[in-house]
């Protein structure tokens, strides 16, 4: 057993601990998308003068956009035969369907269904996306959605 695990760290898949019961390794793997978008920061249920006073100059009804980077984490056990969390050309083919094809170019308020009642924050977007995306991985695979709107302004969305 102590060969085995001379060998196994050795090729970076130690599975046994130093009592020699079986070690998870747990992982955090990212897929990086940008996307182009334009919206306006309005809600429905209030009236346009709190809209104004609330949202200020992203109530402006031309609207605005961002370069959004979006930031999809998945957490798992890494498989001791494939090495993997999970396969990235599987992941990236569902940032691609979750986010690209329906946000990338599009005035998210008019374009987006899931936006014409629902105010298109940063943090509605990162709703969006992980609801989306919680549907097509297994069980808790699906760790975080974090999304930069600009350089500055970073927003966090684990699910709860
Ligand atoms: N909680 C939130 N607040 C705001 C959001 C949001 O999504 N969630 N969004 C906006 C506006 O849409 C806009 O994106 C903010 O733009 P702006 O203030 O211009 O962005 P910066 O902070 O990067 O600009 P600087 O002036 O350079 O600091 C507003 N609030
Ligand atoms: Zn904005």
């Amino acid at each position: 057993m102590i060969l085995l695990k001379i060998i196994s760290e050795y090729y970076g898949e130690c599975d046994v601990d130093t009592r020699n019961e079986v070690v998870e390794r747990i992982g955090y793997l990212t897929r990086v998308q940008i996307f182009s978008a334009s919206h306006r920061l309005h809600s429905l249920s209030l009236s346009d003068e709190v809209n104004k006073k609330i949202f200020g100059k992203c109530n402006n009804p031309n609207g605005h956009g961002h370069n959004y980077k979006v930031e999809v984490t998945v957490r798992g056990k890494i498989d001791r035969h494939t090495g993997m969390v999970m396969n990235i050309t599987d992941l990236k083919q569902h940032v691609e369907d979750v986010v690209m094809i329906p946000l990338d170019h599009k005035n998210l308020d008019k374009d987006v269904p899931y936006f014409s009642d629902v105010v298109s924050t940063t943090e509605n977007v990162a709703v969006y996306i992980w609801d989306n995306m919680v549907k097509r991985l297994p069980a808790d695979l699906l760790y975080e959605v974090k999304i930069h709107e600009t350089d500055k302004n970073v927003i966090v969305y684990r699910g709860e």
